[in-house]
């Protein structure tokens, strides 16, 4: 890569100092994810000057058809990694759902901030308000795109019907709010609290409804591995926990080589440094499903010291959650995979990648 166009500004006094910029999609969720990333690093860097940069990528252009259809995972970070490599910005924001279990050479995470609720929520048409996914009417239509979420929804529901709904979430509200395609929605509970929209969540998800995609609810933070000033800035944000349980999941998914056009789905806690990961596939209509559970010890909690010398922060890097843990953790989503892939999971994943293909 080469050194690129940064941005510097003349403080006065004849300084120059370099601008750090976040770069964003446009969605108003990305934006609200970006700003709360910029407010922390403004919190604990009072002095250094942040710029918040927006730019549309193909997936935010790509509306009329699934997700799964298109493939890529890559869709929504790929023009933010170029704007990366040119130097254009510094530092990308990403629901950490979205990014590949592989990132490109050049690439890091620099942060993984604390987990939101990973859970699904069910948002209904005002119409059906005060009812449950089991309440509703026999062939009342749910709208996901999501192949995990509607595998496992048909197996647990099977008196509903499922439909493909697109577009960022303001868009998907408004097409369940306007319309009457839909009886409900099934959404990321973190994207509706940070856009604002709690009340609008009339029944979160547990683990025996519908388990998690991999990373959902976590933001990570995105940055050029070789750039160690940013790395360091940006590693402060880590929250131990979260990385260890995303670690064991990314692993997991990468192992499978899943991505997000197939149907699997996790579960993780960390309990008394106990770190228990639940893994399972599904073919598309939920019947077949492989689903195992393992666990492996972490070191205790060691809440991030706190680096600050004199009241200036000197910096911490994620030496604050010990190797070995994060080598356990990977261990435990390679050993499941491995696990779920013997019991015949890439079958079950290789049918339901080619009939949703075909469809
Ligand atoms: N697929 C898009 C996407 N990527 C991240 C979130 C929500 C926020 C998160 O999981 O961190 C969403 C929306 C959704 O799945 O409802």
């Amino acid at each position: 890569m080469e050194e690129g166009p940064y941005k510097y500004i003349r403080e006065g006094h004849g300084k120059i100092s370099r601008v750090i910029r976040l770069g964003t999609r446009k969605s108003q969720l990305a934006r609200i994810q970006t700003d709360s990333v910029a407010d922390k690093l403004k919190e604990l860097y009072p002095d250094v000057h942040l710029e918040i940069v927006a730019m549309s990528t193909i997936g935010d252009k790509i509306l009329d058809q699934a997700l799964s259809k298109i493939g890529e995972k890559s869709l929504f970070t790929k023009e933010l990694e170029n704007a990366l490599e040119r130097n254009e910005v510094d530092i990308v924001v990403h629901s950490l759902k979205d990014l590949p279990t592989a990132l490109p050479l050049g690439f890091t995470i620099g942060a993984v901030l604390e987990r939101e609720s990973p859970n699904d929520a069910v948002v209904l048409h005002p119409k059906n308000a005060g009812l449950t996914l089991d309440a509703l009417p026999d062939k009342s239509v749910i709208g996901t795109s999501s192949l995990r979420r509607a595998a496992q929804l048909k197996k647990r529901f099977p008196q509903l019907e499922f439909e493909n709904i697109r577009g960022n979430l303001n868009t998907r509200l408004r097409k369940l709010d306007e319309k009457d395609d839909y009886a409900a929605i099934i959404l990321a509970a973190a994207g509706l609290k940070r856009m604002g929209w709690e009340d609008r969540i009339s029944q979160i998800l547990g683990p025996d409804d519908c388990m998690y995609a991999v990373g959902q609810g976590a933001l990570a933070v995105e940055v050029r591995a070789r750039d160690k000033d940013i790395l360091e800035m940006v590693s402060v944000l880590h929250h131990p926990d979260t990385v260890l349980r995303c670690i064991a999941e990314r692993a997991f998914l990468r192992h499978l080589e899943g991505g997000c056009s197939v149907p699997v789905a996790v579960h993780t806690e960390v309990k008394e440094s106990v770190l228990y990961l639940t893994g399972a596939v599904y073919s598309l209509d939920g019947a077949d499903c492989l689903k195992e559970t393992m666990q492996t010890i972490i070191a205790p909690n060691s809440a991030a010291e706190e680096c600050v010398q004199d009241g200036v922060h000197v910096g911490v890097t994620a030496n604050n959650i010990p190797a070995s843990s994060k080598a356990a953790a990977e261990k435990l989503g390679v050993d499941l995979a491995t696990l779920l892939l013997s019991k015949g999971a890439k079958d079950i994943l290789t049918t339901a990648r080619q009939l949703n293909d075909a469809r």
